[in-house]
């Protein structure tokens, strides 16, 4: 995830979990971008990896020790501040020691996920907080013949894979079989987070997380269509779609294929090497997706994405019955 252009300033930034919190601070009034919150972190000094200057920084300004060796890449996001232009290098910890406090007098306190406000920090912080809130895994149903079959696969699918966060992808069903499906999975499955796609408008309807848009669909907006605080996804195949969502305010994308696909075998992936170039140039959390699985998600993490999107490892072939 480091970032070698000279007129960027590298910085580690550390997202640092105990008991469901993270730890924040206060910036000092006169430092750039002052009086924000923040996750703690510092500048990358020459001489050191971006874990090591994460750890030194921690310790200087929290007395929180982590393990460089510890630390998972979150993401990576380019900013430019006119006065300023960072790179965050934004790591996280499960595991810490040490009593934090502010060592050089700032704030520094624990908040949850759901109690970091993009507007308390510097604007750079956006897609870090849309990472922190956002899963690993994004789960995606696949064909079916009939609304009855879909609502059954996802049951069994959550039942046995447990995802928390499914997007609803059934293009084959008319809007009143699709809403019956949208309507039963809200009820069967409470504690998971629903996306429906390519029907913004259900968005108001429907108690669900959010929407997700293909790509055709995202390329003729020029904002949002669904409200802050529900989930706006796109799908992505390249660098400028990945800079269009963005700009439209989207909080995540998919971007593929990585790998050929059992739908689609024969068409070559763009491989995790040009994954990793454009997900760490991108501006938001992005999701693997095309041949991925489970035993792909430590490949995906460490190529700078949120994490793997795909339907085959979830999208259950056993033991349903199709109406
Ligand atoms: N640590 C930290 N820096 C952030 C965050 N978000 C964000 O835009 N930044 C920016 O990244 C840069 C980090 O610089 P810093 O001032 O914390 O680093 P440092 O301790 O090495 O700085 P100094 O030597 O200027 O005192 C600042 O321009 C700051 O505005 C964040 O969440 N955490």
């Amino acid at each position: 995830m480091a970032d070698g252009g000279k007129d960027i300033v590298h910085v580690a930034v550390g997202v640092i979990w105990r008991g469901g919190r993270l730890l924040i601070a206060r910036r000092p009034e006169r430092s750039h971008q002052g009086g924000l919150l923040e996750f703690p972190g510092g500048k990358v000094e020459p001489d050191e990896s971006v874990q090591q200057a994460l750890a030194r920084e921690l310790l200087e300004e929290t007395a929180v020790t982590v393990m460089p060796e510890h630390l998972q890449p979150l993401i990576g996001i380019r900013h430019d501040y006119g006065d300023k232009e960072v790179f965050l290098d934004v790591w996280q910890a499960l595991e810490s020691a040490g009593d934090p406090h502010g060592v050089e007098g700032q704030p520094v306190f624990w908040l949850t996920p759901d109690e970091l406000r993009a507007s308390d920090f510097p604007a750079a912080n956006r897609p870090i907080i849309s990472a922190i809130r956002l899963p690993r895994q994004l789960a995606i149903t696949g064909d079916v013949a009939g609304y009855g079959e879909a609502i059954d696969r996802c049951v069994l699918g959550v039942e046995r894979q447990g995802p928390s966060l499914v997007m609803l992808r059934l293009p084959s069903l008319s809007l009143e079989a699709y809403t019956e499906v949208v309507e039963r999975c809200l009820q069967r499955l409470p504690a998971v987070e629903l996306l429906v796609h390519d029907r913004p408008e259900l968005v108001g309807e429907f108690p669900v997380a959010g929407v997700h848009l293909s790509w055709r669909r995202a390329a003729v907006l020029s904002g949002r269509p669904v409200p802050e605080g529900h989930w706006f996804g796109v799908s992505c195949h390249n660098r400028d779609e990945l800079a269009h969502a963005a700009a439209i305010g989207a909080d995540y994308a998919t971007l593929g294929p990585v790998l050929p696909t059992r739908s689609h075998p024969d068409a070559e992936g763009m491989g995790w090497e040009r994954f990793a170039e454009l997900a760490n140039h991108a501006v938001l959390p992005v999701y693997a997706l095309g041949g991925t699985a489970p035993e792909l998600l430590d490949r995906a993490i460490k190529s700078g994405g949120q994490g793997i999107a795909g339907i085959s490892w979830w999208w259950s072939t056993q033991s349903t019955e199709a109406t």
